[in-house]
């Protein structure tokens, strides 16, 4: 790496730790200036508390064992002391970094919805990143504390050292050999590092198929397959490789460590013997042996405090690495500046279009040409993986093309202003939302500034057909839903109306999406929402020239489309009116018949 990309990061990493130092201080100002006072005077009480004892020594003349036991005394206070100012200061620091803590969440959460498109949330390196920063956000969230600490550990430390080489230059080898088990602790906490990226993946894994276990939705399956024990002992394995690997590298980290310090005890027992000769020569005094013992049992906690200060920053230079990573990421997207039309004229144009879902080698769509005018209703015909789904979520602007270009009205899709676009929208998908609200807040949410009109919600739920369904509910569209809070549970179908309900919140979008929105509907239900779509559509197409895409697989559905596009493996096969399909004998052709026979 070049300096410049070296000074660049650090000085974003900077940026960060000065926005966490900011948030730590801004919760609680007084807090704030409680902890640092009790760090400020805890990082230089051992070489205060060693004056203190070397002066009372020398002060009152006392001998070697007298001299010991009074500062053994004024220690065990000083001590008593110190035990105290460190429970108040750990119980005010834990109020201040859960605070911090919770608005660290929040940007974490910011960070996923910040782009505008989803392939993202498909992207291993992203959610592996995600993953070890929730874990360790509470280490961001002290940064500022570990920053002070080991600020304070330092210059205790170099105080202390200080001290020792006024008595003897010899001394200052006792300091330098502490350095010996924090250079061992770097090693080991980076091999930790190490390890815990390796296992995120796992961990995730871990996580989704603990989840099919408990979680009420593939309970049913499980069940039935009773798999459910597999899929244990699957997440089990995954486990215990994790966990085994970070024991590896928690135990040879440990062992370093006590190599370390077994260097520092030598050292600590070999000056505390030149002293003793020192005194005997008269060339050291008993208050300096009991500064030396003194000194000596806090250095070696000062020491492991800066150790452990280190390592922390360390880690937490580390889990920053992500956070600005993930930042970047979230941040990296196209400046869209364009605004979207407020009607169509002429329609969407798709040219050479091609899309490859992330980490896959063949396109799920390629060399889609298409032209879906103003105020026509498309209908999306395919087998299953023809690429209908991912044409849609292309025409929606939640993934953008690999190849190609969408234009609206002749202005590229990537130029429009995602938010504004997204709120030309509306839409009805496959796998809905359920969201566990009342009904009104379940339908309101398809368009937030009618969220608490209720004539507005109650219109929208009867052009949907889903006023059948809040007439069944005891409450009625004040009904709660979803058993999680003792609500009424709808059965797909309804919560299906609910969706589309939803979907005709909006009134004048210039897209209308229905991606097989009515699956989980018997055929006369859907029979009759589709009249009732179809004139939201024609509506909505004389009103601002809105283009409704429906996928289904029932094609008596789509026949009431003004233009089939017919998709097989990615490809546009074949494209026209139901009629001109039916005469050209070709896929739909096929497909439709087949399904007629089915029916008979
Ligand atoms: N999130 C994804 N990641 C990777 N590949 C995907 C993803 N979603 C779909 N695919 C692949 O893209 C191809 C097209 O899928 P798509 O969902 O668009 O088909 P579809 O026509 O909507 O199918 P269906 O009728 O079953 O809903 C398939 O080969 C599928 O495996």
């Amino acid at each position: 790496m070049k300096a410049q990309d070296l000074l660049s990061a650090w000085r974003r990493r900077q940026k960060v730790l000065g926005h966490l130092v900011r948030l730590t201080v801004r919760t609680n100002p007084r807090v704030a200036a409680i902890i640092l006072a009790t760090l400020g005077v805890q990082s230089v009480a051992p070489a205060l508390l060693a004056t203190t004892q070397r002066w009372l020594v020398q002060a009152t003349g006392l001998g070697v064992s007298a001299g010991l036991l009074v500062a053994l005394l004024v220690g065990a206070l000083a001590q008593t002391a110190n035990t105290a100012g460190n429970r108040v200061q750990t119980n005010l620091r834990f109020e201040v970094e859960e605070k911090v803590d919770l608005v660290l969440g929040r940007e974490i959460a910011d960070i996923t919805t910040t782009p505008s498109t989803v392939d993202h949330l498909e992207s291993p390196e992203f959610l592996n990143r995600l993953a070890v920063l929730r874990k360790s956000s509470g280490r961001l969230a002290s940064s500022c504390w570990t920053m002070v600490e080991t600020a304070g550990s330092v210059a205790g430390l170099a105080l202390s050292v200080a001290l020792l080489v006024g008595i003897h230059p010899f001394l200052a080898t006792m300091a330098l050999l502490g350095i010996v088990p924090l250079m061992v602790a770097k090693r080991g906490q980076r091999a930790m590092d190490r390890i815990r990226d390796l296992n995120a993946e796992g961990k995730r894994q871990e996580e989704r198929l603990h989840m099919l276990c408990v979680r009420p939705e593939p309970a049913k399956e499980v069940r039935i397959c009773r798999n459910g024990w597999e899929l244990s002992a699957l997440a089990d394995r995954l486990w215990r490789i994790g966990t085994r690997r970070e024991t590896v590298a928690q135990l040879k980290a440990s062992a370093w460590e006590a190599v370390g310090w077994s260097s520092y005890l030598l050292g600590f027992g070999a000056s505390i013997a030149a002293v003793a000769m020192l005194c005997r020569a008269g060339q050291a005094s008993t208050g300096d042996l009991v500064l030396v013992i003194s000194l000596g049992s806090s250095l070696r906690i000062q020491i492991g405090m800066t150790v452990s200060g280190m390592t922390r920053l360390g880690a937490v230079g580390h889990i920053m690495g992500h956070y600005l990573w993930l930042r970047a990421f979230a941040d990296s997207g196209e400046k869209a500046s364009t605004a979207p039309p407020s009607r169509l004229a002429k329609g969407l144009r798709l040219r050479d279009v091609e899309f490859i879902y992330p980490g896959r080698g063949t396109p799920a769509l390629s060399g889609v040409n298409l032209d879906l005018e103003a105020g026509s209703v498309i209908g999306l015909v395919g087998e299953n993986g023809a690429g209908k789904s991912t044409l849609i979520k292309l025409l929606t602007g939640v993934y953008r093309p690999t190849r190609g270009t969408i234009t609206v009205d002749g202005r590229p899709l990537t130029g429009i202003r995602p938010g504004a676009w997204f709120a030309k929208q509306s839409g009805a998908f496959q796998d809905f939302l359920q969201p566990q609200t009342t009904v009104m807040e379940s339908i309101g949410i398809g368009d937030l500034e009618h969220l608490h009109d209720r004539a507005f919600v109650g219109s929208s739920a009867e052009r949907a057909g889903a006023d059948s369904v809040i007439t069944q509910l005891p409450q009625g569209i004040d009904t709660q839903l979803g058993s999680l809070f003792g609500g009424v549970e709808p059965s797909i179908g309804q919560w299906q109306k609910l969706a589309l309900a939803r979907a005709a919140m909006r009134e004048q979008p210039l897209l209308l999406v229905l991606d097989e929105p009515t699956a989980a509907l018997d055929p006369q239900a859907e029979h009759e929402l589709f009249e009732r779509f179809a004139a939201l559509a024609s509506r909505a197409g004389r009103q601002c020239g809105a283009v409704t895409v429906l996928v289904s697989h029932r094609f008596s559905t789509v026949t009431m489309a003004d233009h089939i596009v017919v998709l097989d493996r990615g490809t546009v096969v074949e494209q026209g009116t139901h009629a001109e399909l039916i005469r050209a004998e070709g896929l739909y052709h096929e497909l439709f018949t087949a399904q007629a026979k089915g029916y008979l």
